[in-house]
Formats: structure tokens, C-alpha cells, sequence
């Protein structure tokens, strides 16, 4: 099998457009006009190699697809309740219900002929209807011709050869596999890939009656990369009960939540195995000596290989990983923007925010490259400060005469150490120049509208925090990590750790940010890489404006 993977796959994909299910289902002789019955397979040790090189190969040629491979008739030893009528086994007593239902079946089923094909394709029909519940215009395709075509032109490796001419099968790897009654995983599982589809795979093959998943959540999310963009731990847990329920929904699930590296793994008595990867081999190792400490049986230690990312970066690492996937949303939409009605489409307004350090500044500097009009709003603040505005007397009255230096002008560092760190005099602040700093942005982006400019960045360090959502079509978030936000304002302005550390306290964390963001841009790379994320986002933003252009106005 394993060489005709890719063929398969590729021309799935032509067909599918969101969810492609896997199911193996070996001696299925579709040619003949009986029903063909479908029959409890053995987990046997190819099929680990089997999944995790589909997963693999479905990640190469088909990733925009979300791929399952189903397990409902693999079953190490068939229970008496499961013998039908006639003393037969079968493992689909009523049609599964799988949580995308079926609208097409495909079949890679060798024709004899080409006449051969309409009844293959009824026969098809007819087994996936008694083995799945399907929509009621279920169609069959069959892939058989495209896919000699494609297997006849697909370069095969060493391996696939000697995999195709039989010599590398090892009596092992057709032998079944020792199962057990209890597995246990552990992980993130956050953007379920197909690195975390083959651990949850194989476990599901390794288990027979109760699989245990501990995930990640609060104080172990901590050190990840991009952590603000993890998706929350019930939409984490959702998706995967929804995989594991259409992978095996003979096995008992439980998910619970991870505050410490080894949960419930190092406690429960009835666990038998645990599946690791190469990397989290050492974590299973301690695992197993918890357990003795706690005088609890050694888990068996099941470790799968990590799957290579065939389209990593520079930034990302060589195995298929959330942070990589992570990384890819920079740049991207990922929340539609809400519809402004009452404001005109032109200038579209982004507004750029981000916490102190998070380079937002040189992200505007590069939208301003690309033809956006840049309105600082950090300097037409320290604009309001000037002697003789308004806000100038208002705030002298509010924190007195020691902020003024000896020429009578505001010194911002002062009244900055008046005011980080102290939340009500930050808000007396606040309250006296925002209102002041909002009247000169909209006079710049009346000027704009005025020269008739396209887009205009609002550069606001605390955007979200004053309500300025309502001035802007869209919100774009620069995020850094805190430890790097700290060096860097610490390297720029001169401040002490401590100051800078008061200053991002005084602003939205950054998790709290992305919840209002449509577009997060991180700087934590080399300057072309920031470079590349800025790219992408203000060409699909030029997209977004065409296509908000055409809605007021068809004939745009
Ligand atoms: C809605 C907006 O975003 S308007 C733009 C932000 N300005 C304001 O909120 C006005 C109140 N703040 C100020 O007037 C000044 O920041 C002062 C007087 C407190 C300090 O002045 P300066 O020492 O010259 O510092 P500067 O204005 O450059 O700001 C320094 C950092 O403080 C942060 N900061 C500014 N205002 C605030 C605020 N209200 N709350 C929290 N952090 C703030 C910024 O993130 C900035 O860092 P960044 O450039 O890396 O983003």
C-alpha cells in the first residue's frame, strides 16, 4: 500500500474539498453483484508505518484537507457480542455516524475492465451506505484510472521498491501487535495536524478499551512560541473528541486538563502503555519513574517517529509542528473584520497596536513603504503636551509643576514615571490627552480622504485599551514575548527593567490583544521575515479592500 499513498491522495483531492475519511478496508471485492460484508482487520505492525506515512504524505500533497483514518473495523480480538446473526463479524451493526457526513465515496478497487466500472460503482455505494450513515445522493468515484496514470509517473524511493517487490516485509510487520486495555497520551493538540493525528491514531490502534489524552493548558502553554495564538483549551478538547469519536467510537474517551507535565499518567493504576514521540521519549521515561515512587506499574513506552515538514521555513522547525502552523497565520486574516457601515470605505483604516516593544512601529514604518499613510499616534500625543494647548494646562494642573522641565515644556519621562505603574493616575492621565490625540488623528485622516490616499496605519500603543476599534475598519496586533519586550525597551529608551516591566503592565497582554485582532504580525525574526509577514498581509488586505470597493459599488 504504502506506495500508492500519494497517487490516492492527490486525486482525492481533486474531488474533496474539506474532509477526506481513510478507511482500509483490505479483500473488499467490489466486482462481483453480491453485498460485499465488511470484516474485522487485526492491528498488525505495518499499519503503524502505514498511518504515519499517510499522515505524512496527506500533509505534502493534500494539507488543505482534513484527513481521518478511520479504525472502527480494526479490533485486536472480536467479542462474542459482536457475531451477527449468522455467526459473522461485523463491525458496522448499523451504519457509523461519522461528524461530516459522507457525499462521496471513492475507491482505488482494480477494474477487471473498463464494463466492470458501473457495477463497482453500485457495489461501492452500496457497502459505504451499510458501513456509514451518507447523504442521501451519495456518488462513488472511482479512482482507478487517474490513479495508474499518476502511480505510473510518480518517482518511487528505494524503500517504496523494495517495499513493492515484497523484500523488505518482515514476518513482524504482519504479525499483530500487542494491544492494551489502557493508553495514555499527552500534548498541546493545538491546530490538530497530522504529527498529532498519527500519535492519536496509533494510540487508538493500541487501545482497546479506554484511551486517556491529557492536554496542555495555562501554566504549561507558558514558554510556547506564539502562545497568544493557541486556540483555547474547549476548542482544543472539541476537536479532538470529534476526531477520536469517527476514528474508534468503540473506545472509551477522557480528556483532561494538564497543569504539570506527567496529570494523571503517573496516578491512574489502570493504564498500561503510553505513546511518545522521539522528542517526548525522556518525558515518558519519567513518567515510568513517578509511577515506581508512587508504586504503580512501569507503562510500556510505544515511541512513533516525528513527521518531517516538507514546506518548513527558515523560522520553523524541520517536523510538522503548532508552532510552525502558528507562525503561518502571521499576516493572515483571522477574524473577519466587523462591518463599519458608517464609516467610508475610503481611506480603509487599519489600526496597528501592540504592546510596548512589539516593534509595531517598524511594522507601520514597512505598511508606509508599501503606500500606506502612517498617522503616530505616540507622537501627536507628546503634540497635545506642547505649552498653550489645552491638554498642556489640564495636565499641569493634574500632576503640578515637578513634571515641567526648566523651559516650562512637559517632561514625558517624569510624568511616565508618575503614571506606569499607578493605574488611576495613568487614567487621569489618559482621560485628558486621548480625547485630544483622537481630534488629530481624524485631521489626518480627513487629509488623507482629502488627497484621496487608499489606506491610512494608525500606529496606537494602547488602541484596544482606549476603544478606538470604532475608528478603524480593521485591527492588526504586533505580538513579542514579554522577556523580549523588556530588552528591548530597556536597550531603546534607557529605562530600568523594573520601569519597563511597570510600562507593559499598564497595557493589555498580548493574549488579550489577539481576541480583537483581524491580523497578528510577530518581529521576533530576522528583519526579512518580518518583512515577508507585512507582504502578505497588505496583499490580501488590498484584496479585502477590492472586494469591500465592489460591495458599495458594483460597477468598482
Ligand atoms: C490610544 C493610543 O494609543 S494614543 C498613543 C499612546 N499615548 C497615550 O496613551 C498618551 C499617554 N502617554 C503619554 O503621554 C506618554 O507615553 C508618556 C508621557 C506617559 C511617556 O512619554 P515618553 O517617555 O515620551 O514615552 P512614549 O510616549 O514614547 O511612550 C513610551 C511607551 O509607553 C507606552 N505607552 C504610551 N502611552 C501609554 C498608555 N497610555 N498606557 C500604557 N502604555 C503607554 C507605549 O507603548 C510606548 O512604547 P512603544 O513606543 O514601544 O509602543
Amino acid at each position: 500500500l504504502p506506495f500508492r499513498l500519494i497517487p490516492v491522495l492527490s486525486t482525492a483531492a481533486q474531488v474533496v474539498e474539506r474532509t477526506l475519511y481513510v478507511h482500509l478496508h483490505p479483500g473488499l471485492n467490489l466486482g462481483t453483484s453480491g453485498q460485499a460484508r465488511p470484516v474485522y482487520i487485526p492491528p498488525v505492525g505495518d499499519m503503524f508505518k502505514l498511518i504515519s506515512r499517510l499522515y505524512s504524505n496527506a500533509a505534502d500533497v493534500c494539507g488543505h484537507l482534513d484527513v481521518r483514518v478511520l479504525l472502527t473495523n480494526v479490533r485486536a480480538q472480536p467479542s462474542v457480542t459482536d457475531l451477527g446473526s449468522g455467526g459473522a463479524v461485523n463491525p458496522f451493526p448499523s451504519p457509523q455516524i461519522l461528524s461530516h457526513c459522507p457525499e462521496v465515496v471513492l475507491t482505488d478497487f482494480p477494474l477487471q475492465d473498463a464494463g466492470q466500472s458501473s457495477l463497482v460503482s453500485q457495489c461501492l455505494q452500496k457497502y459505504a451506505g451499510h458501513c456509514y450513515v451518507c447523504t442521501p445522493g451519495l456518488r462513488s468515484v472511482l479512482l482507478h484510472p487517474q490513479l495508474q496514470e499518476l502511480e505510473n509517473s510518480q518517482p518511487k524511493d528505494d524503500e517504496e521498491k523494495s517495499e513493492e517487490q515484497g523484500e523488505n516485509r518482515s514476518k513482524g510487520q504482519l504479525e499483530s501487535v500487542k494491544t492494551y486495555s489502557d493508553v495514555v497520551v499527552g500534548g498541546t493538540f493545538d491546530r490538530l495536524h497530522g504529527a498529532h493525528k498519527t500519535l492519536l491514531n496509533i494510540s487508538c490502534l493500541l487501545a482497546n478499551r479506554r484511551f486517556l489524552i491529557g492536554v496542555c493548558d495555562k501554566e504549561l502553554l507558558k514558554k510556547k512560541a506564539l502562545k497568544e495564538l493557541i486556540e483555547p483549551y474547549d476548542r482544543r478538547v472539541k476537536k479532538l473528541q470529534e476526531f477520536l469519536q469517527d476514528v474508534k467510537p468503540s473506545l472509551q474517551y477522557e480528556i483532561v486538563p494538564l497543569n504539570d507535565p506527567f496529570g494523571p499518567s503517573v496516578s491512574d493504576p489502570q493504564l498500561q502503555c503510553i505513546v511518545v514521540s522521539e522528542e517526548t521519549m525522556k518525558g515518558g521515561e519519567a513518567v515510568n519513574r513517578k509511577r515506581m515512587e508512587n508504586g504503580l506499574p512501569q507503562l510500556v513506552l510505544h515511541c512513533i517517529q516525528l513527521i518531517k515538514d516538507a514546506h518548513h521555513t527558515e523560522i520553523e522547525e524541520e517536523k510538522i509542528s503548532s508552532s510552525s502552523l502558528r507562525s503561518r497565520l502571521l499576516g493572515t486574516l483571522l477574524a473577519t473584520p466587523q462591518s463599519q457601515s458608517d464609516m467610508p470605505p475610503l481611506p480603509y483604516i487599519i489600526g496597528l497596536t501592540g504592546g510596548s516593544g512589539s516593534g509595531k512601529s517598524s511594522i507601520a514604518r514597512r505598511l508606509e513603504a508599501l503606500g500606506a499613510i502612517r498617522i503616530d499616534s505616540d507622537q501627536l500625543g507628546h503634540e497635545t503636551y506642547l505649552p498653550g494647548t489645552r491638554a498642556y494646562l489640564r495636565v499641569v494642573q493634574e500632576f503640578g509643576m515637578d513634571i515641567l522641565n526648566e523651559d516650562k515644556t512637559i517632561n514625558r519621562r517624569a510624568l511616565g514615571r508618575k503614571v506606569f505603574g499607578d493605574k488611576e493616575r495613568l487614567k487621569a492621565l489618559t482621560d485628558i490627552v486621548w480625547p485630544e490625540i483622537a481630534l488629530l488623528v481624524n485631521k489626518r485622516i480627513q487629509q488623507a480622504r482629502e488627497e484621496g490616499k487608499r489606506v491610512c496605519v494608525v500606529d496606537a500603543a494602547v488602541l484596544l485599551e482606549a476603544g478606538w476599534e470604532t475608528l478603524v475598519h480593521e485591527v492588526w496586533v504586533a505580538l513579542i514575548p514579554e522577556e523580549e519586550a523588556v530588552r528591548r525597551i530597556v536597550e531603546r529608551d534607557g529605562v530600568s527593567a523594573d520601569d519597563a516591566q511597570k510600562r507593559l503592565q499598564s497595557q493589555w497582554p498580548g493574549h488579550k490583544q489577539v481576541q480583537h485582532a483581524n491580523v497578528v504580525l510577530c518581529t521576533l525574526w530576522e528583519p526579512n521575515v518580518t518583512q515577508r509577514q507585512v507582504q502578505r498581509a497588505w496583499s490580501l488586505l488590498q484584496q479585502r479592500i477590492n472586494q469591500r470597493l465592489k460591495e458599495c459599488d458594483p460597477a468598482f
